[in-house]
């Protein structure tokens, strides 16, 4: 492959890495809904945990840095907290 195709190759995984965090943005929408009906807090901070420990054994398993993999997670689990605690 040359250098355009394999930029091509790289744009294609960026959009779909952004479209799996709508997904995911969804997804914890509706978690935030089903727990407001629940009476329950926003944040739970032993599935942020399994989240977490969870991002670390996917990046070993894929061979990437887990501590980056992990910051990204944290990024992503903030992101939702903060929409969360405005709809509320
Ligand atoms: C989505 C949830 O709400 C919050 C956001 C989480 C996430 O983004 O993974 C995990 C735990 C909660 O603090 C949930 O409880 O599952």
């Amino acid at each position: 492959m040359n250098l355009d195709e394999l930029r091509e190759e790289i744009e294609t995984i960026d959009r779909e890495i952004v479209e799996h965090i709508a997904q995911r943005t969804y997804v914890a929408e509706t978690i935030a809904n089903v727990k407001r009906d629940q009476g329950l807090p926003t944040t739970d901070e032993s599935q942020e945990q399994r989240v977490m420990d969870r991002a670390g054994e996917n990046a070993q398993r894929f061979d990437v840095d887990d501590n980056l993999v992990k910051a990204m997670f944290r990024l992503l689990i903030e992101l939702n907290k903060v929409e969360q605690r405005e709809s509320r």
